[in-house]
């Protein structure tokens, strides 16, 4: 795999914002750059049971862009994280994050199903945040924020509450960092949730409908986090949401998913104002119906 992003050492994470104008406060435009795709999905195919979830599915994602990937319920959009977190196997294909196998490992020149050890490398190229926060309920918020630097990464306590503390302020919640899950708002638990993934510095951030599950009122702090993390660094954020408009704030490319597929992806403009699938368009309307 001669891949150049392997040895990438410029790779940039929530600590370097790109661009100059990033550097001092200033919101820079997201730009990706052309070079290798940093998720690649060949010919995947998942099934559960009989059913198959992802049906060939060729899909890629270039550093620092941010992808949405909307689509009806059950079309394989939280499936499509959840194999790139590893918490669910594939069935067939290739998927290749920083230009190495995910799911596999090389050996003689062969791929074969990757060891444990291997994928729990690869998970650290990824962060991801849930719809149901997943906080640990009975951990304070900066407990949260720095268990997996110091049990994953090897941190010390010192270097781990530096970390939750720049984290804490980024998602706005340094004065929180004392309570429990159950003595914050919804918003305020997901945004923690935010500082929990950022703070393993991961290259990738996926986002599985991060506000669904919150009351209308407290939707907008979360998405304003994740707008000033796609707007001030260079993270690559692959997001599934119902939030059209949002999304199409956002995302440099939206992909419309259906049965597995992708039916039609382009830009914003492109997708959500002018799509060209009659499946695309039928879905744009009875949302827009719905809401
Ligand atoms: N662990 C599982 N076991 C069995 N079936 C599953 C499992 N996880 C997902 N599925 C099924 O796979 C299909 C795709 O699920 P997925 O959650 O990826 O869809 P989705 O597009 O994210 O939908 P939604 O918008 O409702 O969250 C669904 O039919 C779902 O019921």
């Amino acid at each position: 795999m001669n891949n150049p992003m392997n040895n990438d050492n410029s790779t940039s994470t929530p600590d370097h914002p790109q661009g100059q104008g990033a550097a001092n406060g200033d919101v820079a435009a997201a730009r990706p750059d052309t070079g290798e795709p940093i998720i690649r999905f060949e010919k995947v195919v998942k099934k559960f049971g009989d059913v198959t979830v992802l049906d060939e599915l060729d899909f890629e994602v270039r550093k620092g862009e941010k992808v949405t990937i909307i689509g009806p319920s059950g079309s394989g959009k939280s499936t499509v994280l959840r194999i790139l977190m590893t918490l669910e196997n594939i069935n067939d294909g290739v998927i290749y994050v920083t230009g190495r196998p995910l799911w596999h490992e090389e050996k003689n020149g062969e791929l074969v199903p990757a060891a444990e050890e291997h994928l729990r490398e690869m998970r650290k190229e990824m962060g991801m945040v849930f719809q149901q926060f997943n906080l640990f309920p009975h951990m304070t918020v900066r407990r949260n924020v720095t268990e997996a630097p110091v049990q994953v990464l090897k941190l010390s306590k010192e270097e781990a509450n530096e970390r939750a503390d720049k984290y804490l302020e980024l998602v706005g919640l340094s004065d929180q960092s004392d309570k429990f899950p159950s003595q914050l708002s919804g918003g305020q638990q997901q945004r923690v949730a935010i500082a929990r993934a950022l703070a393993m510095r991961p290259n990738i951030m996926l986002f599985d409908e991060p506000t669904s599950s919150l009351d209308p009122e407290l939707v907008g702090e979360v998405l304003n986090v994740i707008q000033r993390l796609a707007e001030e660094h260079d993270l690559t954020m692959l997001l599934v949401t119902h939030e059209m408009q949002f999304a199409k704030q956002i995302s440099d490319r939206v992909c419309f998913f259906d049965k597995g597929k992708i039916v039609e992806q382009g830009t914003p403009d492109e997708v959500l104002v002018h799509p060209q699938e009659p499946r695309t368009q039928e879905f744009l309307k009875s949302f827009i119906e719905q809401h």
